[in-house]
């Protein structure tokens, strides 16, 4: 069983057009799971809405508390990725656990966005992986503590 915790960015975000601005919406994930056939094997647990930009430590602490609290011993989190690199980095004292970061850098409502790609390559990683805490990003697999993203290349790479 795989526990996926959402934590917001912009992989699950919508385009309001009255006031012209991006907010979190609803998570997309389990849609995008449904449209590869995946309907069970994995229980959601929505746990912030936030830009990664807004996430305080204590935010930080209620994912760490979630994630080393539940049975699960494979874990997904969305997250945005701008203080993706911070949370896994966080995340490095929670032990016997894979835990697998990923996100987006364009919403999964567009149609052009690599959410999809990034959901399935994070879901095949989770289940490869032995423990520890990982990002899966770009199509490559990156340790906690290692990385960092790129703002100019909109990627991330290792330190
Ligand atoms: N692509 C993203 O997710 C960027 C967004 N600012 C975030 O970190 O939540």
């Amino acid at each position: 069983m795989i526990e996926i915790f959402t934590t917001g960015g912009t992989i699950d975000k919508v385009y309001f057009d009255a006031n012209s601005e991006f907010e979190i919406g609803d998570s997309l994930i389990a849609e995008l799971l449904a449209e590869s056939n995946i309907h069970d094997g994995y229980t959601l647990n929505g746990l912030l809405r936030k830009d990664s930009l807004e996430i305080t430590d204590g935010d930080r602490e209620v994912i760490r508390t979630a994630v080393s609290q539940c049975d699960a011993e494979r874990i997904l989190i969305t997250h945005g990725t701008d203080t993706m690199p911070e949370t896994a980095r966080e995340l490095l004292s929670v032990k016997g656990k894979t835990i697998v970061l990923f996100g987006a850098m364009q919403p999964a409502r567009m149609r052009r966005s690599d959410a999809v790609f990034n959901i399935g390559y994070a879901w095949a990683a989770v289940q490869l992986l032995p423990h520890g805490v990982y990002i899966a990003m770009n199509g490559e697999v990156f340790e906690a503590g290692s990385v960092r993203k790129n703002l100019k290349a909109q990627r991330f790479e290792r330190t």
